[in-house]
């Protein structure tokens, strides 16, 4: 089955969550069912590269992969778009573990899809306030049921944060999935500058204000702050 691809790159490092400074690709799915304000990927579901997406076989990919990536490495994050809306996404992850290649995947925890659970390294990003997205709770509680049930991988929850709603977001995640791995990562709301020295300032100083906030907090403990990183080194650059 075919697998709307909008982008294929690296290697790169992983700049967020529970693997990041891990060496990986990229492959960028089109499509999303949320509209975030501040998505840094808008391209995938705003329609204005609607000529660019392929519609490629697993085979295809793994070939554009080693094309690009030689055989340099190890591990390959499928992002999006949500890469969950995809049933037929698992022929991928299937071909990619029989290629010993380890798998991360992002999505925004809206949609479950069986083949979760054979993930390696998945994060759940639900979405808080700033974004103008509303969770669906009912699925998130079923998505993490079960992966704690059968997830042979590990997974993780991370919130990007921008206001005070957004960490009270955090929180009363936190707080109903205490037993699943946080993070909270800066977010990015300059995504149009390509002056990554004045982006770069403004990024350390909502990193520090972040850790600040998290350290005041005496429900957020069992968490880790993290910066997004590859937008500290390559600012609002393309397939980075
Ligand atoms: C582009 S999304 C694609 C995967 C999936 N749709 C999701 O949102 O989890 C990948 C990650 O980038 C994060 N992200 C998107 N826009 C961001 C921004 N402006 N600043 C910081 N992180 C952002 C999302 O929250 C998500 O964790
Ligand atoms: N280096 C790098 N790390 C990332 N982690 C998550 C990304 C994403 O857009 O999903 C991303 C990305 O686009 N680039
Ligand atoms: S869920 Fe992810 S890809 Fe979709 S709009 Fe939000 S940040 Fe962008
Ligand atoms: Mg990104």
């Amino acid at each position: 089955m075919k697998i709307p691809v909008l982008e294929i790159f690296g290697p790169t490092i992983q700049g967020e969550g529970m693997v990041i400074g891990r060496k990986t690709m990229f492959v960028r799915t089109a499509g999303c069912d949320y509209s975030c304000s501040w998505c840094d990927s808008k391209f995938t579901w705003d329609g204005s590269e609607k000529s660019n997406i392929q519609m490629m076989g697993p085979e295809e990919i793994w070939h554009r992969l080693t094309e690009q990536g030689g055989d340099r490495f190890g591990h390959v994050t499928i992002s999006g778009g949500n890469p969950a809306l995809l049933a037929h996404l698992n022929e991928l992850v299937d071909l990619l573990h029989k290629k010993n290649i380890k798998v991360a995947l992002e999505t925004q925890g809206s949609k479950w899809q069986t083949w979760f659970t054979s993930i390696d390294d998945l994060t759940l990003s639900p979405k808080p306030p700033s974004s103008g997205m509303k969770t669906n709770f009912e699925i998130l509680d079923q998505i993490i049921d079960g992966l704690r049930r059968d997830q042979k991988g590990t997974f993780s929850l991370k919130v990007v944060i921008f206001d005070q709603d957004d960490l009270k977001y955090a929180i009363n995640l936190h707080q109903r999935y205490p037993d699943v791995e946080f993070f909270l990562q800066v977010g990015n709301d300059d995504l149009e500058t390509m002056d990554n020295e004045k982006l770069l300032g403004q990024m350390l100083r909502q990193y520090e204000q972040l850790i600040d906030q998290v350290m005041e907090s005496n429900v957020l403990k069992d968490v880790r702050v993290l910066p997004q990183l590859h937008t500290y080194l390559w600012g609002n650059k393309r397939g980075v």
